[in-house]
């Protein structure tokens, strides 16, 4: 799969989660289809890194030092007192899907209606559904009609559940709190109850099951599928009528050479949410001040290129678990012999899970409501309270921690729809030179209202499991001393029907405090070349052509024009086969 020529019917230019589902369905589709991957970081094909599930979290805690992810600096906040946490994407080939922590979380119905409604018809959900059963081979138990049964993606609750997990559902048996149990957390209707997550995990292999694999690698044999790894895409190049006719990239870092590849029929980029705006830009499509600004020649004036960047907001409160707990402690232990003769065997064991197997898309009730205060309200009547599939907060286990403390785990949550928008533009024409993000973490009150009241949530239920024993000091807002909410060791957990602690207004800001210097962004950056009108800030058309040029689309998760309330791979895989149709039909190919 090495390139043969510089002369291809179709270009990727970055071969992530979305490039590698819309170029594989399209090479299976008609195998003459001459297509090219340029990606800039390497092979992810059968490494343990990529394939074991439970290697996620050592590599994705310890992004700065493993060169499966980029890093981008972004501005420092005054909000968060100077602090600027980086963004970062995948880097290898079938990017966030190579890397990530594998959570099978879909999306409510509601956001693609909103998708659509906005101008794009063709990306309701009833239009999407088909393709959400298309990808999946749902093996997580009883799957209702919204499931797939013979997809590329394997989907199952793997061959190991952790005592955390064990924990966190048994409590809420007991605890529930207004809210029920169901089999299926993902059945595109269900909000606000308890379940199992499942993973994208291969329930006969436990290895895990990425759009790379099972789009792209195992067709091998096509000659005409090339990969490029290492290879950074500088920018799209133009004929005189504005079509794109090829790309320009490197193969050595800053000072190689620039080299060109052509594509006859259409460019996609598809870089992800930082990186492909950053191309388009490179290429003249954008602001036309930003262009000029680096000199830049303008070959379509784009305002909304880089604008509309969204993401969730995360917090990782860490707990202290009783002595039998066994964790992904350190998420060494997948160098545990027995482990790894137990996953090689027949993919079970430890090596076979993420460590984030319960979880609720949680919705507030009445008395939610006045512990988020009247300052959430406006947020809550006009947004969420008639959209009732829209969770506004995620609380999930997380069976290990990064600090290489045994018996130490998470009772993480992100929230699903903040408020805060910003931005990702280049600072220079010069590929390697960094880019600029506006992350706006925690501008928004609400924002950090909805942090607050997660906190709150997500404690109660984990000093009520029967692992608990007490907060991780370091991990947690640090209280006034002699405080209700004062984190310590524990004995056990409190009886179920302990009284609730309560918090005194120095309690909620130590837990702002706690947010405002600790919360980050999950990895779900979308938004940044949006999907809308071109008088509304829009850079591609529901065809996802980029407006003003020819031969040219974006595919990935930037083109999503509003944000999703779940984890966001499988939006991206769903725009993946949206773009592989759209394309075949372009193309006159019958069916992909
Ligand atoms: C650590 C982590 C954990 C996550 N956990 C989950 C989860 O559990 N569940 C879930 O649903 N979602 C999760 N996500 C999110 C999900 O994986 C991503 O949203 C999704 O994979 C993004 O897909 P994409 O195609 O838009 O971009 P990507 O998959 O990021 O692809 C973009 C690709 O373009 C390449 N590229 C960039 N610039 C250039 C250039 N100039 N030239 C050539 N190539 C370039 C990059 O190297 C990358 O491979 C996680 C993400 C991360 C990073």
């Amino acid at each position: 799969m090495d390139p043969p020529t510089a002369e291809y019917d179709i270009i990727f230019a970055g071969g992530g989660t979305t490039a590698c589902v819309t170029a594989g369905r399209l090479a299976s589709a008609d195998p003459s289809l001459r297509i090219l991957i340029v990606e800039n970081g390497s092979s992810s094909k059968d490494s343990p890194l990529h394939v074991q599930p439970a290697r996620w979290a050592a590599n994705a805690f310890a992004a700065a030092q493993s060169t499966t992810f980029s890093f981008h600096p972004s501005n420092p906040s005054a909000k968060l007192n100077g602090r600027a946490p980086p963004a970062l994407n995948a880097n290898c080939v079938g990017g966030g899907g190579s890397v990530n922590a594998m959570i099978y979380n879909r999306a409510p119905p509601s956001d693609y209606d909103d998708w659509m409604r906005l101008g794009n018809p063709g990306w309701g959900a009833a239009d999407l559904l088909p393709l959400a059963k298309k990808l999946e081979t749902y093996q997580a138990g009883v799957g209702d009609s919204t499931h797939g049964s013979s997809g590329p993606i394997k989907v199952s609750h793997t061959g190991h559940e952790t005592d955390i997990a064990k924990a966190f559902l048994s409590t809420a048996a007991g605890f529930p709190r207004g809210r029920s149990f169901t089999e299926d957390l993902n059945d595109f209707r269900t909000c606000n109850v308890y379940g199992k997550v499942p993973q994208y995990i291969d329930a006969e292999t436990g290895r895990r099951s990425d759009t790379a694999h099972h789009y792209v690698y195992n067709q091998a044999h096509n000659q005409n599928l090339c990969i490029l790894t290492n290879a950074r895409v500088s920018r799209v190049i133009f004929d005189d009528e504005k079509r794109a006719v090829g790309i320009e990239y490197q193969t050595g870092g800053k000072s190689s050479v620039m080299q060109t590849a052509r594509a006859s029929r259409l460019v996609v980029v598809s870089a992800g949410t930082y990186c492909s705006p950053a191309i388009l830009e490179r290429s003249g499509i954008g602001a036309k001040e930003i262009l000029e600004k680096h000199g830049i020649p303008v070959v379509s004036d784009l305002p909304g290129v880089g604008e509309n960047y969204k993401d969730h907001r995360v917090a990782f409160p860490f707990y202290l678990g009783s002595e039998n707990v066994v964790t992904l402690s350190g998420w060494t232990s997948e160098q545990d012999e027995d482990f790894q003769s137990q996953w090689l065997r027949g993919g079970k064991g430890l090596i076979a899970t993420n460590g984030v197997e319960a979880a609720i898309k949680l919705r507030p009730n009445e008395k939610d409501l006045e512990q988020l205060t009247s300052s959430f309200t406006s947020r809550w009547e006009t947004f969420y309270a008639n959209a009732a599939d829209k969770p506004i907060t995620f609380i999930c286990t997380l069976a290990g921690n990064p600090l290489d403390l045994p018996h130490v785990y998470g009772v993480a949550y992100f929230t699903t729809y903040p408020m805060g928008t910003g931005y990702v533009h280049i600072t220079s024409a010069d590929p390697f030179s960094p880019l600029e993000i506006e992350i706006a973490l925690l501008d928004h009150d609400e924002d950090l209202l909805v942090l607050r009241w997660s906190y709150k949530w997500s404690r109660e239920l984990a000093r009520r499991m029967d692992t608990y024993r007490g907060e991780l000091i370091a991990g947690h807002p640090k209280f006034p001393e002699g405080s209700q909410a004062e984190c310590k060791e524990a004995k056990g957990p409190v009886e179920i029907s302990a009284a609730e602690i309560e918090y005194s207004a120095a309690d909620n800001e130590a837990i702002d405090e706690y947010h405002l210097a600790n919360a980050g962004m999950p990895w779900h950056a979308l938004g940044t070349c949006a999907m809308r009108p071109r008088e509304e800030s829009g850079v591609v058309d529901p065809q996802l052509n980029v407006y003003g040029v020819t031969g040219l689309k974006v595919v990935d998760l930037s083109i999503a024009p509003l944000n999703v309330g779940a984890n966001t791979y499988h939006t991206a895989i769903l725009i993946g086969e949206k773009a592989a149709m759209l394309i075949a039909r372009e193309l006159g190919i019958a069916e992909v």
